[in-house]
């Protein structure tokens, strides 16, 4: 997935961008429009909900147009020099968004497990069409190298709205890579690291993920898609296909990472999850959030949390302001303990070094950090991929919103691949940490059943 460099193509092209940009009505919705889309170039869908300053938006971009060239060592700050030196179209500074994802650990080779070989393991882009919903309605977006076959605003809508049958799978679409996962021994394998942290701890937390397989994945994933905004409003919910005929990443999280607007930060620490199966204003479910309120074992491991993305942000120079005690942030399937953190920046700290920075907070990796993320990889034995890692969009002046894909799956031909963890601190018990990611499994797994559709 690694396109170009922008400085390679303005050494070719002299005037390289024609932008059109303008209010559109479209009969099909975006997730529907994804549906289509996916089948012709990289698709990414995005929906924020309203939150940290920013208005509601859904975004649907398609093709790469420009792809940052990204290392280990600049990370993702590394392409903001990249696209500011670029001369950028008033209607792309304001309208468009470059679109960004990664993996959880960039640095991890997938030599061994495949599963993630589609999907590049850090992007930033700028996507050929964007489609961007807001209060203000439809904005189409559409960037072209001036020099190379235009594909003009009309023929993109035309391609997409065409009426007839959506496509389906073509013949030749890339088959799966196989063979894949040997499932099996999944839950003695996370028990048996939750032991083993319990027994003889290596620092005060550490987040140990396991997967699950759904054997009926859909065939489209608009209906997906729908199911999670209607279920998960208050979340952000993602689609990433990075070409046509490979498998979809998919989900719907409550967690941002970092957001940035007008020069203010905001982050959120989000730990610590109520015990069992109750539906969203049960008794139980009430009853279950006071008991989080006043738990000592997710309160440690909350406020683990907490304490790391502030003393980051003021390692920075900048302030890390939070209050307390947590918030409880009530999903269809669990309630968490959140705490927001604000922060101002300035021109030269901004949304992507906080996203390097951060990233991986406690709240999917642990603490100590590195010694954490390395007990990961040695001990979860598989390849986390795009879950738990960045997923996000921004403006190219650098406001937006970056989110940790979490409540999430591999959709593939055959089956999906769900993933989900939980935090593990000295005082946890292995058989509630294995039925608590069960319960967040349930956020994507109900949707692939359908639920929430009317
Ligand atoms: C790791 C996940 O979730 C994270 C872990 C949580 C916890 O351990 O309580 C809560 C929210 C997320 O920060 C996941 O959903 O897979």
């Amino acid at each position: 997935m690694t396109g170009p460099t922008l400085s390679d193509r303005l050494a070719r092209w002299k005037n390289p961008l024609h932008v059109e940009s303008r209010l559109v009505e479209l009969p099909l919705s975006l997730p529907a429009l994804f549906e289509r889309g996916r089948f012709l170039k990289r698709a990414f869908y995005l929906r924020s909900p309203e939150g940290d300053e920013h208005p509601f938006e859904e975004i649907l971009g398609l093709g790469c147009v420009w792809e940052a060239s990204l290392d280990d060592e600049a990370g993702f700050a590394g392409a903001t020099e990249q696209f500011q030196r670029f001369d950028l179209p008033k209607e792309v500074s304001e309208h468009a968004r470059l679109l960004l994802f990664g993996a959880f650990d960039p640095t991890m080779s997938a030599a061994e497990d495949r599963t993630w070989e589609h999907f590049s393991r850090r992007a930033l882009y700028l996507p050929e069409l964007l489609l961007l919903r807001n209060d203000e309605g439809i904005r189409a977006v559409s960037v072209t190298l001036a020099s190379s076959a235009l594909t003009s605003l009309e023929t993109w809508l035309e391609r997409l709205t065409d009426t007839s049958p959506a496509p389906t799978r073509s013949a030749d679409a890339r088959q799966l890579p196989g063979p894949f996962f040997d499932l099996h021994g999944e839950r003695e394998r996370f028990l048996g690291n939750v032991y083993r942290f319990v027994r003889a701890p290596k620092g005060q937390k550490i987040v140990y993920a396991r997967r699950a397989v759904h054997t009926s994945p859909p065939k489209a994933c608009d209906a997906l898609l729908d199911s999670l905004n209607s279920r998960f409003d208050s979340c952000a919910t993602f689609a990433l296909s990075p070409h046509p005929g490979a498998p979809v990443f998919v989900g719907a999280t409550p967690e941002t990472l970092v957001s940035c607007r007008r020069n203010r930060l905001h982050t959120v620490a989000l730990a610590g999850t109520t015990r069992g199966k109750s539906a969203p204003d049960s008794p139980e479910r009430a009853q279950a959030e006071a008991e989080l309120l006043e738990s000592p074992k997710d309160l440690d491991e909350h406020y683990v949390v907490v304490r790391m993305i502030s003393e980051s942000l003021v390692k920075r120079g900048f302030s890390g302001e939070y209050g307390t005690p947590p918030r409880i942030r009530r999903l269809a399937n669990v309630s968490h303990l959140e705490t927001p953190i604000k922060s101002y920046t300035s021109g030269n700290f901004g949304l992507l070094d906080a996203v390097d920075t951060l990233h991986p907070t406690p709240a999917v990796c642990g603490q100590p950090r590195e010694a954490t993320r390395e007990r990961i990889a040695k001990y979860e034995g598989f390849d986390r991929g795009l879950y738990a890692g960045p997923i996000g969009a921004m403006s190219p002046r650098g406001d937006g919103r970056v989110f940790v894909a979490l409540r999430c799956g591999l959709i593939q031909e055959q089956r999906a691949l769900l993933f989900a963890g939980a935090g593990i601190t000295p005082e946890s018990d292995p058989e509630v940490e294995w039925a608590e990611t069960n319960q967040k499994l349930e956020a994507i797994q109900s949707a692939l059943d359908g639920e929430g559709l009317t």
